[in-house]
């Protein structure tokens, strides 16, 4: 089932190496494991959790490379990750390469999150609090469906660095006002994402 992954990351030009996909393996008997205990993710069925977090999540990945968004050593936050959408396949996909900090207010989803980590050898900083309650500053903040798209954007904003890239993927619909800052991506084996994307001056 999992090859299914490798297959449409690389159509959309992403390759996934055997280590890779061996991790993502993982996530997914995680997710399908404690799903129920930690209430993590109204997605259930492993094909729709492929696309719809795995593959959703490395479209990242692309818009990075088409706005020549450098990621390399940098700090990078998931604001309202749930069960670690979309920071963790990033972690997986750019390993040593980036930092990444997941922020959840939920702790049940905390403590997934940190068994995640152990089962998939890997190493990022779950900062189990409220937005609002963060005191860092990111170089990168993304975002998936945490909250209303200007509060979001409000609490992102008080924790990126001057220069630094805020993230919000969104659906079909986008906000009139947000319109400038859209960019569209066509993913193969996803309806089209869209994101809003800016730059803190
Ligand atoms: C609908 S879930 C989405 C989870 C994940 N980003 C995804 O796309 O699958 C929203 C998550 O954001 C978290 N959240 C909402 N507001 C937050 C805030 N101010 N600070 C931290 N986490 C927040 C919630 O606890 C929840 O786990």
């Amino acid at each position: 089932m999992i090859h299914r992954l490798k297959e449409l990351a690389q159509k959309n030009g992403i390759t996934l190496s055997e280590d890779q996909l061996e991790k993502f393996q993982t996530y997914l008997d995680m997710l399908s494991k404690w799903n129920r205990v930690y209430n993590l993710t109204s997605i259930r069925k492993k094909e729709e959790i492929i696309t719809k977090h795995f593959l959703d999540s490395l479209s990242l990945v692309k818009l990075f490379e088409e706005k020549n968004i450098s990621v390399e050593g940098k700090n990078i936050a998931d604001l309202g990750s749930g069960a670690g959408f979309p920071g963790v396949p990033l972690k997986i996909y750019y390993a040593d390469r980036i930092n990444l900090y997941l922020i959840e207010a939920v702790q049940k989803k905390c403590i997934f999150l940190e068994m995640l980590k152990k089962e998939l050898k890997i190493d990022y900083t779950v900062l189990c609090r409220r937005a609002e309650d963060v005191n860092f500053q990111f170089d990168i903040v993304v975002s998936r469906a945490a909250g209303e798209t200007f509060t979001v954007l409000k609490w992102a904003k008080d924790i990126l660095k001057k220069g630094g890239y805020i993230i919000i993927m969104k659906g079909k619909q986008v906000e009139e006002e947000l319109r400038p800052f859209t960019v569209s991506l066509k993913m193969y084996g996803l309806p089209e994402r869209k994101f809003i994307l800016i730059q803190k001056s």
